[in-house]
């Protein structure tokens, strides 16, 4: 139009209207379920904003969605959609519909771009939405006609035009000339493609809305419709009715399949018949169905329920699951729900899930949605991922959201939503939806119940009766499932923590390896969340959970051993006893005892940490964290550490052979043999570190003498010295580097938080034994679960970190 500006679109929005343009044929009919569902949003937001200001309603009495198709004369064939929503300033069209400011677009601009199958860039569009874009797939021209509503700040909105075409990489804005025609709102009209005739058709219109949008808004759609229909009409009153005819988009719409008829003589028609052919004009309301949550459940189909669903809460995928019910709060308000549960969790969940707060629960009073924003604490934070539509009968209309957070009636609701969403996830858990869905429960959720057990103290139990874990021997268990298969006498749930490892490698640990040769079960755990989740629970059917990397171990059993299987312990504790005080006296300062083992089957030692000690997670985590390393508490804690040693192993025999020849105290010392048994001596604790998952003291000595008892065992001589010599570098370079050229991706070398292992490990306390380090406890464990989290991935993937192994 004269005088206004062209101006440039963002290059975003060029890239996506080209996307748009060139690649979406096949997915055109979105359009109608984008700009159905802005005109919603525009609505609501009106709806809102009137509460807090009733002018906003001033110039427009019905809240609604109108579309006219129309073909003119000249051939150009226009779609008009238009809604009496909140409307759009000057500066607002441009800024909304010339950038992009939603989150995710550039990620789909780079796979859409990349992706040369358009079926893909159809989920694409369903995962992302186009929005008002859209409308480029079938319009050649499009005009955004917008009249804000009025507000004390804007009392005197006037009306703007927006206007692009597909072609051109630009915009314009301007006002429009024909002044404030609208009202208030929003009205899109598009200048049809030839190829897009078809969305002309109220046929197709219908069946679109049906299909994609009949969710989409709870405000009325109605479609101008015109038909031809044979009245029986004296000729004077057919003459004056269409004098009386009134401009389309001026009509008034009832409650009902509202009409006014406008009736046209026709050339053609024969006077002597008295019958005249008229065109009839109707608007018809297109989602004239009762919401959704209104009606019986019986009625309604998996499908629709999905379709809502998406609708509502702009997810492509189908829900995993949801549950219809109606219900009162208890305070007298009656109200009808339903709640979603997604198939995914947004990828931002796990970012910060001790932060989340629901944003889906909406709420609306008599169909009228009124928030999604219940508050921080709507719901406990392992829940915030839920989706919920409420409906209550009779909350006054205008309560903000201030006054609603103090209502009874929301601490009500919560409560009841928490109880029926335990419901459904206990429905799923059991099967009883189908046992995909139960596998996928657990793929998706399985982590969110372990968070949910640590924080939702109320809920702990039914939470933790959810979580499954795996075992050395099956894939997974629940905890009642792990009680119920207990072996007799056995007082204690046996657990392995080490965080990153997969249950395969957990299950060849050493820690285990007696456990597992016996039949027991050992629950293996490897995600982030894990230690801290069996530590806050505790007990489970009152068995202590056992952490079987830590000191005294116990069976179950022993009550049931002979006699003689006691004394033999004796036994070897006495026959063995001159390599234990050997190991004592070599170990002092990195062990706190040795001790004959009953844990171990094959491998020749393992060292375990002491009820208060930390285990080999805890250590590393204390490491990374400079400060609390130098707590005293913390440094003494890391030395309670016992190393046991296996009596069946030869090595173990050997070197306890060795231990005895050496001459007694009395007599010279054989300095060469004490120095040969210290250097094994010292590689094997080294190494039981390690298998242990501990650090080694210092690595460089290690690998030394490594190398020297590798030599001697080749036969190779133990002093001669390695070649060292080496290339040197070459001079210093002297060209000046340019930037750009040397502007390399490092991203591969940012750290992995979860490498850096987190671990807590609260030990079991016998009764009446006190822990020394409660406090210390309390302020550690609150630390872990919030690095545990962040470590925490979305679903149970068991990803084995580097490990130096021997
Ligand atoms: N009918 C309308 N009335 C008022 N404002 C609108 C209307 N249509 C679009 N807008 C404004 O333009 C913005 C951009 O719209 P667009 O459809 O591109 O994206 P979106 O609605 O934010 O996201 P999406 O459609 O993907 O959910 C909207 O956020 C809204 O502020």
């Amino acid at each position: 139009a004269d005088g206004a500006q062209k101006q440039e679109y963002q290059s975003d929005v060029a890239r996506l209207r080209k996307i748009v343009i060139n690649s979406l044929y096949s997915h055109r009919d979105v359009f109608l379920r984008e700009l159905i569902s802005n005109a919603n949003d525009a609505l609501e937001k009106l709806r809102i904003t009137s509460l807090t200001d009733k002018q906003v309603l001033g110039g427009a009495d019905d809240l609604n969605i109108t579309i006219v198709a129309h073909k003119n004369e000249d051939g150009t064939a226009k779609l008009v959609i238009r809604d009496t929503g909140i409307g759009m300033t000057p500066e607002e069209l441009t800024k909304n519909l010339g950038t992009l400011a939603k989150s995710g677009t550039s990620e789909f601009l780079a796979k859409a771009e990349g992706s040369t199958d358009t079926s893909n860039t159809g989920n694409l569009i369903g995962a992302f939405g186009l929005g008002f874009y859209s409308s480029f797939l079938i319009a050649d021209k499009v005009y955004v006609t917008s009249l804000a509503a009025k507000t004390a700040k804007n009392p005197n909105p006037s009306q703007y035009v927006f206007s692009s075409s597909a072609e051109d990489s630009t915009f314009e804005v301007y006002p429009d000339e024909r002044g404030n025609t609208l009202g208030r709102g929003t009205e899109i009209t598009m200048v049809l493609k030839n190829d897009a005739l078809e969305y002309l058709d109220p046929v197709t219109i219908t069946e679109l809305v049906n299909k994609h949008s009949s969710f989409s808004t709870t405000f009325p759609i109605y479609l101008f419709t015109q038909r031809t229909e044979e009245i029986e009409v004296e000729a004077e009153d057919a003459e004056t009715e269409a004098e009386e005819q009134e401009p389309a988009d001026e009509l008034e719409i009832d409650e009902e399949e509202a009409l006014v008829e406008d009736v046209e003589e026709e050339k053609e028609v024969e006077q002597k018949k008295e019958t005249k052919t008229v065109t009839v004009d109707k608007w018809v309301h297109l989602n004239s169905q009762p919401p959704i949550w209104m009606r019986d459940p019986k009625t309604i189909t998996d499908d629709e329920y999905t379709q809502f669903y998406q609708a509502t809460f702009k997810d492509h995928q189908k829900p995993l699951a949801w549950h219809h019910f109606s219900g009162d709060s208890g305070s007298g308000t009656a109200f009808r729900a339903i709640l979603f549960i997604p198939s995914h969790l947004d990828d931002k969940y796990w970012q910060n899930p001790l932060q989340s707060a629901a944003k889906d629960i909406r709420l609306m009073v008599k169909r009228v949605f009124i928030t999604s924003d219940l508050g921080e604490d709507a719901l406990p934070k392992w829940a915030s991922w839920v989706k919920v539509v409420v409906d209550a009968e009779d909350l006054p209309l205008n309560v903000s959201r201030e006054t609603l957070q103090s209502r009874k009636f929301l601490k009500q609701l919560q409560s009841i939503i928490v109880k029926r969403l335990l419901q459904t996830l206990q429905r799923l858990h059991e099967n009883k939806d189908g046992e995909l869905e139960a596998w996928q429960l657990h793929h998706i959720y399985n982590n969110v119940f372990k968070l949910g057990a640590v924080e939702d103290m109320r809920n702990r139990e039914k939470l933790a009766s959810l979580v499954k874990l795996p075992t050395n021997q099956r894939n997974e268990t629940t905890l009642n499932d792990y009680v119920a298969d207990r072996k007799e006498g056995q007082k204690q749930i046996f657990y392995l923590a080490d965080m990153g490892k997969t249950p395969e490698d957990l299950a060849k640990s050493v820690f285990i390896e007696k456990l597992h040769a016996r039949g027991y079960e050992v629950l293996l755990l490897g995600e982030p969340l894990d230690e801290v989740f069996v530590q806050n629970v505790g007990r489970w059917k009152k068995l202590p959970f056992q952490d079987v990397a830590k000191a005294g171990l116990k069976f179950g059993d022993e009550e049931l051993d002979p006699k003689e299987e006691k004394e033999r312990q004796n036994q070897l504790n006495e026959e063995f006893k001159p390599l234990l005080d050997f190991l004592k006296k070599e170990t002092a300062g990195v062990i706190r005892d040795v001790v004959v083992s009953n844990r171990l089957v094959t491998s020749p030692c393992a060292i375990v940490a002491d009820a208060y000690g930390y285990t080999a997670n805890m250590a590393k985590l204390l490491n990374s964290q400079q400060k609390s390393g130098a707590n005293v508490v913390h440094d003494y804690a890391k030395r309670l550490r016992t190393l046991e040693i296996n009596p069946k192993s030869p090595l173990i025999e050997g070197l306890l052979k060795r231990v005895e020849q050496l001459p007694s105290e009395e007599e010279e010392h054989d300095l060469e043999a004490e120095d040969e048994i210290k250097e094994v001596i010292s590689v094997l604790v080294d190494s039981a570190l390690v298998r242990s998952g501990f650090e080694v003291p210092s690595a460089n000595d290690f690998f030394q003498r490594m190398d020297r008892i590798l030599r001697r065992s080749l036969g190779v001589s133990e002093t001669a010295p390695t070649d060292t010599t080496v290339k040197p570098a070459p001079p210093v370079a002297q060209e000046v580097l340019d930037d750009e050229e040397y502007d390399f991706d490092d991203s591969h070398m940012q750290i992995d938080p979860e490498a850096l292992g987190l671990k807590v490990g609260k030990p079991v306390l016998k009764d009446g034994e006190e822990d020394p380090f409660k406090a210390d406890w309390k302020e550690f464990k609150r630390e872990n679960l919030k690095a545990a989290v962040e470590g925490q991935e979305g679903e149970s993937t068991q990803k084995p970190i580097g490990h130096d192994e021997l």
